[in-house]
């Protein structure tokens, strides 16, 4: 029996948890303040930003997107981060990815303030992952953990491939993994023969952006298949990674697309949002 996993009924119920903390610090005279930084106009940049907003505006977050043009420069954009970072009534702080070709992501994510960082992607935050330090995570992997665990699937000993090595979510997805005990291998476009890999492992979980690449002779029956690829077909219909068709009768645990990972990826944004600004109260001068 396949259970397919609703991502949007999860997400709903770990933000229900949100309310009562968020009042907590309206009760100490503190609104959380998330900002979004979109550099240019990606039209799915702009709906997942809208979603994020959608989302914060209802849980009470004071949430605000800084637009800047295509063409704006790394200088500009680190001035516009560094001010962001000074200004004690912004707690979380979030670029959004991609940026355009002639900035440097790396440089523009190490800019963030560690204790603004939003997406858990900062160099100081990415190692704490590995180290297995809490601090804050990318929220996509995140979410799917919170889908792993809903679903009680057993991470202890399980053997686990991540197909894909992106920062924002194969390589933290990865450590996080491997602290929750798995045996986990990345995969990636150089990987040789990956169909026998992924058919070693009892939870793939896939993040390539190729529409329905991972296939049925690449899992393994009773596996758990997790997608996270939100890739745009010619007629405008989203789609996942996964040839969900063929490959959701084999598995025992699917996330599809839409309405699998994405609405875990803004529950957790929001719940970040949340802790970090909590943590930015209690370290506070008193
Ligand atoms: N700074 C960041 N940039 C990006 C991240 C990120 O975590 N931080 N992740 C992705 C995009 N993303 C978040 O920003 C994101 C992806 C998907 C969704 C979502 O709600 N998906 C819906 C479908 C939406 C659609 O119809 O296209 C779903 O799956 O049901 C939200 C956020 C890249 N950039």
């Amino acid at each position: 029996m396949t259970t397919v996993v609703d991502g949007r009924a999860l997400a709903n119920d770990l933000l229900n948890a949100l309310p009562p903390r968020i009042q907590s610090l309206q009760a100490q005279g503190v609104v959380p303040a998330l900002r979004i930084i979109q550099v240019g106009d990606d039209p799915a940049s702009t709906l997942y930003i809208r979603n994020k907003e959608r989302r914060a505006a209802k849980l009470g977050i004071d949430v605000a997107v800084i637009q800047l043009p295509a063409t704006v420069s790394q200088a500009e954009l680190l001035a516009k981060i560094a001010a962001l970072n000074a200004d004690p009534a912004v707690h979380a702080i979030l670029v959004q990815m991609p940026l355009p070709g002639h900035l440097d992501d790396a440089a523009v994510v190490a800019a963030i303030d560690p204790a603004k960082d939003a997406d858990g992607f900062t160099p100081t935050n990415a190692g704490r992952l590995w180290s297995g330090d809490p601090g804050p995570v990318p929220a996509t992997p995140a979410g799917i953990m919170a889908i792993l665990q809903r679903y009680k699937v057993p991470l202890r000993g399980a053997r686990a491939v991540m197909v894909g090595r992106s920062r924002i979510v194969g390589r933290p997805m990865a450590a996080m993994l491997l602290n929750a005990d798995a045996t986990v291998t990345v995969a990636h476009s150089q990987t040789k023969d990956l169909a026998s890999v992924t058919r070693t492992a009892d939870i793939v979980i896939i993040a390539v952006g190729i529409p329905h690449f991972l296939t049925a002779a690449m899992v393994k029956p009773g596996a758990v298949v997790i997608d996270v690829g939100i890739d745009r077909l010619a007629d405008g219909k989203v789609t996942g990674d996964v040839d969900f068709a063929a490959v959701a009768p084999l598995t025992s645990v699917i996330t599809p697309v839409p309405r699998g990972v994405g609405p875990l990826t803004v529950a957790e944004l929001m719940i970040q949002t949340v802790a970090l600004t909590e943590s930015q109260v209690r370290h506070e001068p008193s």
